[in-house]
């Protein structure tokens, strides 16, 4: 039996040395779940409410876990999940907050999974799901709201989409991680590292195109495979609201300039995918990009929609965009975040399933998306944090 025994929620560490909440679930039959909620740091004003980490659990112990032990069971997700939303009463999780929600429904699930002594993405997607992996898209570069003092754009990630398994992808990720840090030390630019662990160099986003490009060359000679280039700009921390603009310190661009870049950066590049090209609220303008290039590369919503049906029907019915990071704690539900999946797929943009800057050992993404056979997986490309999604991968891939 699944039904919910015990919930104990606790403060523990993330990979920035903040608190973040973990959740232990227990059910009748002796099933035991343990999920730990991310954290971002360049967050859309759209996500759900992470409450600070005593907050969410006080509210959490109050208001939730009275209406899930010996109330539901772990096996039913959406059950489970309506008891969250039904504790909470907001749309935003600003009452118990998205990072107890999201820790309490992952957990959920686990013990769901134990208890039927599968692998989490088979209880999640069923038992023909497990033949086909995401690429993973790993961060090499990267500056914005994630380092100090490096690249205006947030993220050049390396997109193995030649590799013949996700073994093979994962490695080829590595390589051109440590492949750029060799550019960067030959061209005496050596740095430091920005919170997901890719380089940090205090370069131009002009000079960071040349060298993960030199890097990603390198590596696919090696391993006789395409790896392409995509980019997160995390294009509404760039974004000067007041003024209209986009600014890449002294570089500025008007909304039509802006579009013209990202546009020339596709081409240029070939980059195969770009993830928050403009403002969070500007539809219109993802639209418009969208239609420019929207066949030669995946233009992808995390800001724009914040894992949330609501955001991307809109998305849909207006044409912005073509794909949609998935982040469960921006909406705080298992329940929802497979929603989201789901509209979208049913509508031809691709899930990229993803982690967030403030990370855990947490692996449930990495079944999340081996169980909606999602097409990306980012989750950076090193680090104990990243690698345990990763590696998560390469047991699944195995049947380890
Ligand atoms: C992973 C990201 O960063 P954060 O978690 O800081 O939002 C992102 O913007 O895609
Ligand atoms: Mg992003």
């Amino acid at each position: 039996m699944t039904l919910v025994t015990d919930v104990r929620l606790r403060r523990v560490l993330d990979s920035r040395g903040n608190p973040t909440v973990e959740a232990d679930v227990r059910t009748e039959s002796g099933g035991f779940g343990r999920a730990k909620a991310p954290s971002g740091a360049s967050t859309g004003e759209y996500e759900a409410i992470e409450l600070p980490v005593g907050e969410a659990i006080a509210n959490a112990r109050e208001l939730a876990i009275p209406r899930l032990v010996g109330e539901v069971y772990a096996g039913n997700q959406r059950d489970i999940d309506a008891a969250l939303r039904g504790a909470d009463g907001t749309d935003d999780f600003s009452q118990i907050g998205a990072n107890s929600a999201v820790a309490i429904s992952m957990a959920a699930a686990k013990a769901a999974a134990d208890v039927l002594g599968a692998p989490l993405f088979q209880h999640l997607g069923g038992t023909f799901r497990g033949d086909t992996f995401p690429t993973p898209l790993g961060n090499v570069v990267g500056g914005g709201e994630h380092a100090a003092d490096a690249t205006h754009i947030q993220e050049f990630l390396a997109a193995p989409v030649g590799a013949p398994s996700v073994e093979e992808a994962v490695f080829a990720n590595a390589a051109v991680h440590a492949a750029v840090g060799d550019v960067l030390d030959e061209r005496g630019l050596a740095c430091g590292k920005g919170d997901e662990g890719a380089w940090a160099p205090s370069i131009e986003d002009e000079q960071a195109f040349d060298i993960v490009s030199e890097a990603t060359e390198i590596v696919e000679d090696d391993v006789g495979f395409e790896i392409g280039i995509g980019l997160d700009i995390a294009g509404a921390e760039l974004y000067d609201a007041e003024e209209g603009v986009y600014r890449y310190g002294e570089t500025v661009r008007e909304t039509d300039e802006q579009l013209a870049y990202i546009a020339e950066l596709v081409d240029e590049h070939d980059l195969v995918y770009v993830e928050d090209p403009i403002d969070e609220d500007d539809f219109e303008g993802y639209a418009e990009l969208t239609a420019r290039v929207g066949t030669e590369t995946l233009v992808c919503g995390d800001d724009l929609f914040v894992t949330n049906v609501d955001r991307l029907e809109r998305g849909i019915e207006m044409g912005a965009a073509n794909s949609i990071l998935i982040k469960p704690n921006q909406i705080g539900t298992l329940s929802d975040t497979v929603d989201a999946v789901e509209r979208a797929r049913r509508n031809g943009y691709d899930p990229v399933i993803s982690h967030r800057s403030g990370e855990t050992e947490d692996t449930t993404i990495a079944h999340l998306a081996v169980a909606t056979d999602a097409p990306f997986i980012k989750t950076g490309a090193v680090g104990g944090e990243r690698t345990a999604k990763l590696n998560e991968l390469i047991r699944i891939e195995h049947n380890a």
